[in-house]
């Protein structure tokens, strides 16, 4: 199932001139203030018209105005969750949910069960409050599960964490990534937050002034150095998938990635689960001869593909494996170690990159 979107749409002074695809997996759209992502999102929830284009869901047309078809937003199947998390206070936890159910009426063979979408956000202890005895990660796992409920095609999610402090979001992110790696839908989910799409993205679409600069999976569009300037400097990095090797006796995970062997704190999983990395550019030195007597626990061959002069340094693309790493160097280092396309090098991972909070389960 993809969503497919294509839209041209003119306010005074601004023009949104957007195509993309989301797959099933979770699609960040990214962008700075005003670049046009709540125009996106209230296209595809049917909340504006645009003046042309198309929008579906697999077969489902759901606006095209080449046929004047303009599904209005109860008939869409959208599931739509919000920054707050907009629950019914006079409500129960569980009247909340089945209000989705109950709202669509559209019940039968695909439904969502109840049970189901209560185990997976972790929400059944809750079944009998009232939203203002929640806190604000579990205010918005209800709003998530009354967005399931309601058996929709799509899910929309605009900045759904942006109301959370650093505590509550780090609550729900795992209850994202499995809504994301279990539920099956397309989910569009808008964010300016760099670290919200190296954690959670499969996909990212990034608009700038309206248009799509650059799209991709996560891991080609993160190490894109075209990206760099959006994301801002000390948000820049590379995101790669890991395997658990092995618990080490010292307290250490070890991970297998393509290019060799990597070790970072602690990683409560057994071995064979997949994680996702987050590697900062300014957290990756590089060498150009083998490194001895380093306190560096990671140390990665690779080879250079390309140099891109960015305000705040250069950065090197590196092909580890069949992975992409991304470092930055001052271009006084560039130049003294003769940095070229195809040099073989090392890089050298800061172990403190690979913390705790940027490491989530794989998805996609
Ligand atoms: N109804 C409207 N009438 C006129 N201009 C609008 C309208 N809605 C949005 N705009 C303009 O369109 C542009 C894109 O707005 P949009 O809200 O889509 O951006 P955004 O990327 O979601 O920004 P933010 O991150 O700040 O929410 C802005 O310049 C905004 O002022």
């Amino acid at each position: 199932m993809m969503l497919s979107v294509r839209l041209r749409h003119e306010f005074k002074g601004f023009v949104l001139d957007a195509a993309f695809e989301a797959p099933a997996g979770l699609t960040v759209l990214f962008g700075p203030s005003g670049s046009g992502k709540t125009t996106v999102v209230n296209a595809v929830a049917g909340l504006l018209r645009p003046q042309s284009g198309r929008i579906a869901v697999g077969n489902d047309v759901l606006t095209d105005s080449a046929q004047g078809l303009w599904l209005p937003p109860h008939r869409r199947g959208v599931g739509y969750v919000f920054q707050d998390s907009r629950l019914f206070p006079h409500l129960s936890v569980r009247q909340n949910l089945l209000f989705g159910h109950w709202f669509t009426g559209r019940g039968g063979g695909r439904a969502a069960h109840l049970d189901d979408v209560v185990d997976l956000l972790g929400i059944g202890h809750l079944l009998r409050r009232r939203p203002a005895a929640l806190s604000g990660g579990e205010r918005q796992r209800v709003a998530l599960g009354r967005a399931l409920l309601s058996h929709p095609r799509l899910l929309l999610m605009d900045e759904p964490l942006a109301a959370l402090d650093q505590a509550r979001k780090d609550e729900i992110l795992p209850y994202l990534e499995r809504l994301r790696d279990q539920a099956g839908l397309p989910i569009l989910y808008v964010s300016h937050a760099a670290a919200e799409v190296a954690r959670l993205a499969t996909h990212v679409v990034m608009l700038t002034d309206g248009i799509v600069a650059v799209a991709g999976s996560v891991s080609r569009v993160l190490s894109d150095p075209a990206v760099a300037p959006l994301l801002g400097q000390d948000q820049t990095g590379a995101v790669l998938t890991a395997r658990i090797a092995a618990q080490e006796p010292d307290g250490l995970t070890r991970l297998a990635i393509p290019a060799g062997t990597l070790f970072v704190p602690y990683v409560a999983a057994p071995p064979g689960t997949l994680l996702r990395l987050r590697i900062l550019a300014q957290d990756v030195m590089i060498a150009t001869e083998e490194l001895h007597g380093i306190s560096a626990l990671n140390v990665i061959p690779a080879r250079v593909r390309d140099l891109t002069d960015t305000a705040g340094g250069v950065l090197v693309r590196l092909d580890a494996g069949n992975q992409t790493i991304l470092s930055r160097v001052t271009a006084r280092s560039a130049t003294a170690l003769k940095l070229a396309p195809g040099m073989p090098v090392q890089a050298v991972l800061k172990a403190v990159s690979v913390a705790p909070g940027t490491i989530g389960v794989s998805g996609g």
